[in-house]
């Protein structure tokens, strides 16, 4: 196979005459009588076009028959993120004749196909019009689908009108013909991208989502996200850049990176799936006090997060987790989990042990959770300035290395962090060592636990003074006291079962609960809510269980600078033994 697709010519680029050689994996030019070699992993060429063509500023075409245009993936310095940017190379070649001009591009075009077989052809958009600073429109039409229409990809966006409608669509309608779906916005949107994939998954696989022990069935369909919200955790922990390009690109190339999913459960009922963080304390804290600045943006985050440390609080609470292997890898062992992680692909092994290849992972059915073997809770009481659950390092611009720095994307397990309750000073060490490379667990109110799942519950007495704050100090309306009430006593598995989540409440009803009105309350607060996700949960006694590898990604993990470089120029001998040349 890969003789067949082996070609060999000279080409011109201008003026200067190349040996173009196509071996199958890669396609490299070399300037005749000069050293200088251009090598492209054929996996990541966009594109291969006859005649001259450009895309920017608009896509434009010089017929000559003689001549081919490839684009492809270049990279260039990461101007301060963890990963790499990616950008568009491109190369305009001119051949002997119109027939090796021909032949050019249709091997090249095998070649890509044959390598790059989970390059989507079709692809459902959703773009939040109000997310981040309200760009994901323009950042869309603008940036992205010019690329997608060079890859050949055919799209049907859906801007949405009203929160959860990207959700609903995907639950419910046919989703026939589609390689993947793509959001064009924040966290927030990718939850619902998420909620609606694995929630139709399971419908069709007949599955209960409630029941925390079940073995959940991966979805077939890839998320991409083209970054345009406030926090971009999911894209920064991904891909290592907030960059709509880069993220452009890693969708056209298919590129796939599994991601491990919490689901969060109470009274057995599930109230969501999380990706990044499911924190009590400080977090929920700051999440619901940002609610009332949404106006301010992305920076409603900064704003919340020094009130709330202001307010300096701390909040009692039980927290039972049952750890995972400590053989396979600790959260304080200095590891990152980047592009090609070790740790994630023995973990692909043992999750889906009858599956020889990616391709088939998903007639996988393993449980990782069975009582037999799920191994001994541990119980911890006392006061915390925060507890924290996230299935990935969780990294973002405000903290490059994120909650948990040496947390795996596809492992199958989750960091605790348990942050005891301390004085200011101590607290403002911790939250200040996540915007630099100081290790934030390498404190003494700090621990951090690799794990499978966690249970937390209010200590014995604290929940009726839960119940009695939301009823006395609420100033919403009777019919607002009123859902708080079935919520908070007895009707929540109805409620659920109704579909009522943290989300569907309104703001009006967010701030008339003082679980949730965060500094508008006269006596501080004796219990904080979750933050899930950037979604507060109604609820505050939990169960959360993480499943390994549920969902997939157009994305391959973070590129750096020492694990991968831009060595086209360097051909086959480059001595980095970066991710071109494994
Ligand atoms: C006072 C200095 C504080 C410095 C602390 C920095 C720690 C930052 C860690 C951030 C972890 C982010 C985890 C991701 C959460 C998102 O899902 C969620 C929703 O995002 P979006 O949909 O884009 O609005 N974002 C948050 O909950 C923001 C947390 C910010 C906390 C300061
Ligand atoms: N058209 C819309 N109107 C109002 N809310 C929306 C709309 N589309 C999506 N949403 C909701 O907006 C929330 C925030 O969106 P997101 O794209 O994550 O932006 P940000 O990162 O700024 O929070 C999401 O939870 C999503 O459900
Ligand atoms: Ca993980």
């Amino acid at each position: 196979m890969e003789t067949d697709l082996r070609l060999e010519s000279s080409l011109w680029v201008g003026n200067k005459r190349y040996r173009a050689v196509l071996t199958g994996w890669h396609f490299n030019w070399t300037e005749v009588d000069k050293k200088k070699t251009i090598s492209v992993p054929v996996a990541e060429v966009i594109g291969v076009e006859e005649g001259r063509v450009e895309i920017l500023p608009h896509k434009s075409v010089e017929d000559k028959d003689k001549d081919f245009t490839v684009f492809y993936v270049k990279r260039s310095s990461n101007g301060g993120s963890s990963g790499l940017v990616w950008k568009v190379g491109r190369t305009q070649f001119s051949c002997p004749s119109r027939v090796l001009r021909d032949q050019w591009t249709k091997q090249l075009r095998t070649a890509v196909k044959l390598h790059s077989p989970l390059r989507p052809q079709r692809l459902l958009v959703f773009i939040n019009p109000f997310g981040g600073k309200k760009k994901g429109r323009k950042i869309f039409h603008s940036v992205v689908a010019p690329l997608f229409e060079l890859a050949g990809i055919s799209c049907h966006v859906i801007v949405t009108e009203r929160a959860n409608q990207a959700r609903d669509h995907l639950l419910k309608k046919d989703l026939t013909g589609f390689d993947g779906v793509v959001c064009v916005g924040g966290d927030g949107m990718f939850s619902e991208l998420l909620h609606g994939l694995i929630g139709r998954t399971q419908q069709e696989a007949g599955l209960c989502e409630n029941d925390p022990t079940v073995t959940l069935q991966p979805c077939p369909l890839h998320i991409g996200i083209i970054p345009a919200g406030s926090t971009d955790c999911v894209c920064y922990a991904t891909v290592g850049v907030i960059d709509p390009v880069t993220s452009a690109l890693h969708i056209i190339i298919g590129d796939s990176q599994p991601l491990d999913v919490c689901s969060v459960h109470h009274t057995s009922v599930l109230v969501r799936y999380s990706v990044s963080l499911v924190g009590y304390g400080f977090y929920g804290d700051v999440l619901a006090e940002s609610e009332k600045h949404r106006w301010m943006g992305p920076l409603r985050y900064d704003y919340s997060g020094a009130m709330v440390y202001l307010s300096n609080r701390s909040y009692a609470g039980i927290v039972q987790y049952l750890p995972a292997d400590p053989l396979l890898s600790s959260p304080r062992d200095k590891t990152r989990c980047l592009s090609g992680c070790s740790v994630c692909s023995r973990s692909t092994e043992r999750l889906f042990p009858h599956s020889s290849d990616s391709g088939s992972l998903y007639s996988a059915n393993f449980s990782q959770f069975n009582s037999d073997s799920e191994g001994e809770w541990v119980r911890v009481e006392g006061r915390f300035r925060c507890v924290s659950l996230t299935c990935m390092s969780s990294s973002c611009p405000r903290s490059p290395l994120g909650l948990s720095p040496s947390a795996h994307l596809a492992d199958g397990t989750g960091d605790l962090i348990l942050v005891w309750d301390t004085h200011p000073l101590g607290f403002l060490k911790f939250l200040h060592r996540h915007t630099s490379t100081q290790d934030q667990f390498d404190l003494p109110f700090v621990e951090v636990h690799r794990v499978k799942a966690i249970r937390f519950c209010l200590p014995a007495g604290k929940e009726e003074d839960a119940y009695e704050e939301i009823v006395e100090q609420s100033s919403g309306t009777d019919e607002e006291r009123g859902y708080i009430e079935t919520v908070s006593r007895s009707g929540s598995q109805q409620r659920l079962a109704e579909g009522h989540t943290g989300r569907d409440l309104t703001n009006k009803q967010k701030t008339a609960n003082p679980f949730l009105c965060g500094l508008c309350c006269s006596k501080s607060p004796s219990v904080s809510v979750w933050n899930c996700d950037g979604e507060i949960l109604p609820f505050t006694e939990i169960l959360c269980r993480i499943h390994g590898q549920l969902v997939r990604l157009y994305a391959r993990g973070i590129e750096n600078s020492t694990a991968a470089h831009d060595c086209s120029e360097e051909g086959d001998k480059c001595e980095r033994r970066c991710i071109l040349h494994k």
